[in-house]
């Protein structure tokens, strides 16, 4: 199904600031050798943002657009003329190597059992996964490669591990841990997945999960005293923000408070056709971006 290709320009290129190349030549390097080879990539999601993008950046790297699917229902007419749009999701997974899915929660199980019964690699961007969801696809990586991602940008990749070092520094009795972030108007689900990647890397650097340390989101009237060690989320929406994510640790004598501000979406679709190379050809498993990245 692959046949070789010339090599790609480097995925940083996307990203606007290239950094100096001497510190940051591996990676390059590494992303090169990804690309090496050609892949067929499938779009769930192709009428969408995300999906508009992914297709972009499919071609700027010099992968085969596969087509894409549009929610089951979408009335075609409203769609762009020429969308390569593939019957379902089954159909689209049979025509690609890999399957990049930016939808909706609600169609996360249905995707990775397609792939799994397909055999067809996932990346999967989509955000407000219950926790049933992430079984599913928990479940589907025992048979298919699957990168599940809250955040395709590198900066939020390492954003989660210093969440994770700094947590593990600063004693949850004295130092509050709350989570801000901002997202466009239309997004529909929150806090946003980034958000709560954060509550779990800091409950991870506090030696808990994120379910025993306590989840405190929309507080309200009297809602009562913040709980000691819990993990607090405010999700501001407003105007065309791409992603503003803010992690505060604060205690009675200082604060310190981390951000990542994202300024264009294309760095989600660019990290994540990066993944699609990455995971074609994998073990069955569930991977991170930080495994794509090497971190
Ligand atoms: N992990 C990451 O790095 C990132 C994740 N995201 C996440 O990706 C998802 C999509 O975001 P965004 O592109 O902004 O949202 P959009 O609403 O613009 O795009 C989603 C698209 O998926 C379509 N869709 C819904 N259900 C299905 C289905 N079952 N099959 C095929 N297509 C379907 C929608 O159709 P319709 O409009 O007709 O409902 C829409 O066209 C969100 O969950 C978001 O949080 C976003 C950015 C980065
Ligand atoms: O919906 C979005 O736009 C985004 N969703 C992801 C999330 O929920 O964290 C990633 C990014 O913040 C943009």
């Amino acid at each position: 199904m692959t046949r070789p290709r010339s090599v790609p320009p480097c995925p940083r290129r996307a990203q606007g600031d290239d950094p100096p190349r001497k510190r940051t030549g591996a990676p390059c390097a590494r992303a090169r050798k990804e690309r090496a080879v050609t892949i067929r990539i499938g779009i769930a999601g192709i009428a969408g943002r995300m999906g508009r993008l992914l297709a972009e950046e499919t071609e700027v790297a010099g992968a085969v657009l596969a087509g894409g699917t549009v929610r089951p229902g979408a009335p075609i007419a409203t769609l762009p003329a020429g969308l390569p749009v593939l019957p379902d999701i089954v159909a689209l997974c049979a025509a690609s190597d890999v399957v990049v899915d930016f939808t909706h929660a609600h169609a996360a199980r249905a995707h990775a059992l397609a792939a799994a019964e397909t055999g067809t690699a996932l990346v999967l961007g989509s955000s407000g996964l219950s926790a049933t969801d992430e079984e599913a696809v928990a479940e589907a990586a025992k048979r298919v490669p699957i990168v599940y991602a809250a955040s395709f940008a590198p900066g939020v990749t390492l954003f989660l591990a210093v969440a994770e070092r700094m947590a593990a520094a600063l004693p949850p009795e004295q130092y509050d841990a709350e989570i801000v972030e901002m997202h466009h108007r239309q997004k529909v689900d929150a806090p946003s997945g980034t958000a709560i990647a954060l509550g779990r890397a800091v409950a991870a650097g506090r030696g808990t999960t994120l379910e025993e340390a306590g989840r405190e989101s929309g507080r309200d009237g009297h809602c009562g005293a913040r709980g000691t060690g819990a993990i607090g989320f405010a999700a501001l929406r407003g105007g065309q923000v791409v992603g503003e994510h803010t992690l505060i640790f604060a205690a009675a004598s200082e604060h310190i408070s981390l951000t990542h501000r994202n300024f264009d979406r294309r760095v989600y679709a660019a990290g994540a056709v990066r993944a699609a190379f990455w995971v074609q050809g994998k073990a069955p498993g569930l991977y991170a971006m930080r495994d794509v990245l090497g971190m």
